[in-house]
């Protein structure tokens, strides 16, 4: 049968084409134009809904005419949908009647639908708030957007996250979209609402915490019935409550309302948002359709709006109405309270309500902020860092994966990008320098190496020559920083293996990186010219470690090199090629705009910021506006590893570029953009958003985080890496480690383990893996620390295997508990001493270090020995005055209730915080 167009079903329908467009964008299909062609389901839904709209309503329509709306042009919204009492008191009142592009205008036309049970009006978060003064027909409550995304005036491609309605039919059912386990489906839950949703259940809603099922929660409900009226009911104990639809609609009829009808407006994401904005929340006495006179809403909305404000323990929130908030991965909440503009400290009160403890800087997880933004009208949508930028680049017209895909038609082929790696000493730069010698092109033309990074070598294979891309960087911490960055530049690692030494620890290691990555790896077999060297032993040895020679039936290639005398490098060489080829297809399209990777970056003081950067696809041009990481410029000159000037550089090929205003991160992707002016927004936001990304809170794993991720059923493994002082104790504690059964439910792995300080590239690979690094009887090699730290990784250290056995157990028992330690405060000089009949003997002090705090814990020293311990300070005065805390400089008064004090005795004050355990 043929499928029906969009004009021929307006026609029929006897609305115009735009309008019908509108209606289905509304609906959540992407129609394009009014030749496109529509599903036959949508259709009969359609047809269904507007077709019989007219007759089957028409006091609805009388209504909508008769009605003084604020906004009467015929663009202005349908009559809102919104009638739930979800939206915030300040929108209710200020917002007057949106024009909502993409509403079809019912107009005269007498195409508005009936009220459609089962339609999930998919996709529009953003909520409209009832305009005030326009007695809708109870509309229905907002069906929950199953996106969060895209506004149905944002012609996005690709897949909304919501997910696909099944079938395509969002019409199909009668009932509001079920889903699976009646839960959100693939979308998060949002614990908002539900109302309108017509989800039936909200049983499912997945496994975020439900608030509900939080200790507290009972009382939470109880507390706050009053002040949340209405919306209470609903929430029925949560599970199945939560106003999910199906609650308070007498059973049979969830949903009915939430679709305001085809033209009654888009029913708005979470609109019926708040609690208790569910028709119940009104009265409706669970009629579906309730309709009620317009006074009666008028008031019940009063009323739910006076009892939405003030909330949850005490605290008092504007309630959202069904917004979309989006944070980053990790936020906290300070960073929720920023973005939707209240005091962290409320936010930290609500939270502990609904059951749950943070601190206001603490990262928490998606299901907690869902839960919070279900409670307080807030759809929340977390972010990664690579879809925020994602998104940056698409409003700014630039989408990755398209151009991916468009690429498709004009692939060509590329050279293979590699890495050296290996032990100290197996001889890496030797290798690099050997293989740069071979080059044919190089030795012809002369020119001065420069080590700018990377390098590309010209190999005659097969009587065609090739290029072979080498990072100039030997070892794996330029690769795992890059690969802690989300880069993955390396096609192909060489793994040299000094055939007189053997596999050492950083031979694991390197394995280890390449497999992580699902890099193959080339075994070069280096110092073969040396008499001691069995480069057999390393065949065999290797075999252990997964890499099989193919002359022992594996699917590595070695190759026996010596480096020093340059022997075996076209060999080598072959075997990269032949490799790429058998296991990998690179290519990449030459004819269009660059796209790649910074790998490496530096100021030079006569040029400015100087950039390493590898195009990984298109061609990069001198006079390209370009944006690296949050650094951005035009490309003044590009020179190559030789020293001379290039005008273009094509996939795969290294090129130094001059003219960026800052220095970009080895690992920062690079695009060019279509002018300067661009490329500087994209800098610019990108500077923003890394520098929220830096206040958001932390991100790696630390004990204390496994053990609450193994409490919500989140993790299973526990990753470690362990370093030591000597190779026994590394190799005892990981032995140890590996014995203690916690049951089948909790592993351990040791991704890592070496001897030696820990260094950057644990850290890094401890980024990736999330792993929490043991070490014991080492420090952090320097500045390391404080990579952990910004990189959130926790550094274990240990002097005694007992200890770091103990906490690991702990941990994976999922039993640590905190441990509390004494952080000094502040101290403060005595100079003078007051006799006082009342308050006893009162310290005359300047506070000499820190903060005194009153109710502080203190001790008293005199000539450095410590006179009396476990005092408190008592009290606490500046001149007349009680204070509660006197800084570093100033002079007070202290009773400490200890009566042998003395000029010049010293008074410390610390407090007891929670500590991380080591
Ligand atoms: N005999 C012999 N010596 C070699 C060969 N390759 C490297 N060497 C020597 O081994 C030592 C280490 O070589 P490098 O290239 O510096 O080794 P590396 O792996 O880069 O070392 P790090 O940079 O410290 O990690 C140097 O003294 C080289 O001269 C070889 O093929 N044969």
């Amino acid at each position: 049968m043929a499928k029906l167009r969009v004009h021929e079903l307006a026609k029929e329908l006897g609305i115009t084409s735009k309008d019908l467009l509108a209606y289905l964008k509304e609906k959540g299909e992407f129609v394009k134009a009014a030749s496109s062609t529509i599903e036959a389901p949508i259709v009969r839904q359609v047809r269904e809904d507007l077709g019989n709209k007219a007759e089957a309503n028409p006091a609805k329509d009388k209504e909508k005419t008769s009605t003084p709306k604020p906004a009467s042009s015929p663009k202005t919204s349908v009559p809102s949908p919104k009638p739930t009492p979800a939206s915030t008191v300040t929108e209710a009142k200020s917002k007057p009647a949106e024009t909502k592009p993409g509403i079809p205008t019912p107009g005269p036309t007498p195409a508005r639908p009936a009220p459609k049970p089962g339609m999930p009006g998919p996709r529009r978060p953003a909520p409209k708030p009832p305009k005030p003064g326009s007695p809708e027909p109870p509309k229905a409550t907002a069906p929950k957007p199953a996106s969060p995304a895209p506004r149905p005036s944002a012609p996005r491609p690709g897949p909304r996250p919501g997910g696909p309605r099944p079938g395509n039919n969002p019409y199909a059912s009668t009932q509001g979209m079920p889903r699976p386990g009646g839960g959100a489906g693939p979308r998060p839950p949002r614990g908002r609402g539900g109302q309108g949703q017509g989800q039936g259940s909200s049983g499912g809603r997945g496994s975020r915490p439900n608030p509900g099922m939080m200790p507290g929660s009972a009382s939470f409900t109880r507390d706050s019935a009053p002040a949340r009226g209405g919306g209470q009911g609903q929430r029925g104990g949560n599970g199945g409550g939560r106003g999910r639809g199906g609650g308070n609609r007498s059973g049979g009829a969830p949903g009915v309302q939430q679709m305001p009808g085809a033209f009654a407006g888009p029913p708005r994401g979470g609109r019926g948002g708040t609690r208790g904005s569910a028709p119940g929340a009104f009265g409706r006495g669970g009629g579906p359709r309730g309709g009620k006179g317009r006074k009666s809403k008028r008031a019940k909305r009063q009323e739910f709006e006076e009892q939405s404000a003030p909330a949850i323990g005490g605290v008092s929130i504007p309630r959202g109405n069904g917004q979309e908030v989006r944070i980053r991965q990790g936020a906290s909440l300070a960073d929720f309270a920023d973005k939707i503009n209240v005091n962290p400290a409320a936010l930290v009160t609500v939270l502990f309500h609904l059951g749950e403890m943070a601190t206001a800087t603490q990262s928490l997880d998606q299901g907690t902020f869902e839960a919070l933004g279900a409670e307080l009208g807030y759809q929340i949508s977390v972010v990664s860092p690579e879809d925020e930028d994602r998104e940056l680049l698409e409003s700014f017209d630039i989408d990755l994966d398209a151009e991916e895909r468009s690429d498709a038609d004009s692939l060509m082929p590329r050279p293979p990008v590699v890495t050296v790696m290996g032990h100290v000493d197996h001889g890496k730069t030797k290798l690099l320098d050997a293989i740069r010698s071979t080059d044919v092109v190089e030795s012809e033309h002369g020119g001065i190496t420069q080590h700018i990074g990377a390098y590309q070598v010209k190999v005659d294979h097969d009587g065609t020559p090739r290029a072979v891309t080498f990072i100039d960087t030997p070892g794996h911490e330029a690769f795992t920083a890059m690969r802690a960055r989300g880069t993955k530049v390396t096609d192909i690692a060489i793994l040299v293996v000094a055939a007189d030494d053997g596999v050492m620890p950083q031979t694991v290691e390197a394995i280890n990186h390449a497999q992580a990555a699902d890099v193959p790896i080339v075994v070069a077999v280096n110092k073969v010219d040396k008499e001691e060297a069995n480069p057999d032993k390393i065949r065999g040895q290797l075999t252990e470690y997964g890499l099989v020679p193919e002359e022992y039936g594996g699917d590595v290639m070695f190759v026996d090199v010596s480096a020093k005398n340059r022997q075996g490098m076209p060999e080598l060489l072959e075997a990269v090629l032949l490799t790429a080829d058998a296991a990998l297809d690179l290519s990449a399209n030459p004819n269009t705009e660059a796209r790649g990777v910074a790998i490496e970056a530096n100021l030079d003081r006569g040029r400015g910021a100087v950039a390493t950067m590898l195009v990984e696809r298109g061609t990069l041009h001198v006079g390209d506006a370009v944006v690296v990481g949050s650094a951005h410029g035009r490309v003044r000159a590009m020179f190559d590893e030789n020293g001379r000037n290039v005008e273009e550089a094509t996939p795969s090929r290294p090129v130094q570029v001059l003219g960026l205003t800052s220095v970009p991160r080895a690992g920062d992707s690079f695009l060019v953009a279509s002018d300067d002016r661009t490329a500087r927004q994209i800098a610019d936001k990108r500077a923003a958003a890394e520098r929220q990304a830096q206040l958001a809170a932390r991100r790696g794993t630390t004990l204390e985080d496994f053990n609450r991720m193994l409490e919500e059923g989140k993790v299973d493994t526990l990753n470690l890496i362990i370093k030591g002082d000597v190779s026994g104790a590394v190799e005892a504690l990981e032995d140890s480690l590996l014995k203690i059964d916690v049951g089948e439910d909790v592993q351990l792995r040791v991704i890592h383990r070496g001897v030696g300080a820990v260094t950057q590239n644990d850290v890094n690979l401890a980024t990736v893996d999330n792993a929490v690094i043991i070490a014991f009887n080492v420090r952090p090699a320097e500045r390391v620390q404080e990579l952990a730290n910004s990189e959130g990784v926790e550094i274990k250290y240990y002097t005694v295997i007992y200890r770091a056995l103990e906490d690991i157990e702990q941990a994976m028992k999922g039993m640590l508990k905190p441990i509390y330690e004494d952080i000094d405060q502040g101290s403060a000089e005595i100079r003078q001493v007051f006799r006082s009949g009342k308050f006893g003997n009162i310290a005359g002090s300047i506070v000499r270090k820190g903060t005194i705090k009153r109710g502080a814990k203190a001790r008293l020293v005199r000539d450095g020995v410590v006179l009396a311990d476990n005092l408190t300070i008592e009290s606490l005065r500046r001149e007349k005055d009680d204070v509660t805390e006197v800084r570093e400089g100033f002079e007070c008064g202290i009773t400490l209730g200890f009566k042998d004090i003395r000029e010049g005795d010293v008074i410390e004050t610390w407090e007891i915080v929670e500590k991380a355990r080591d």
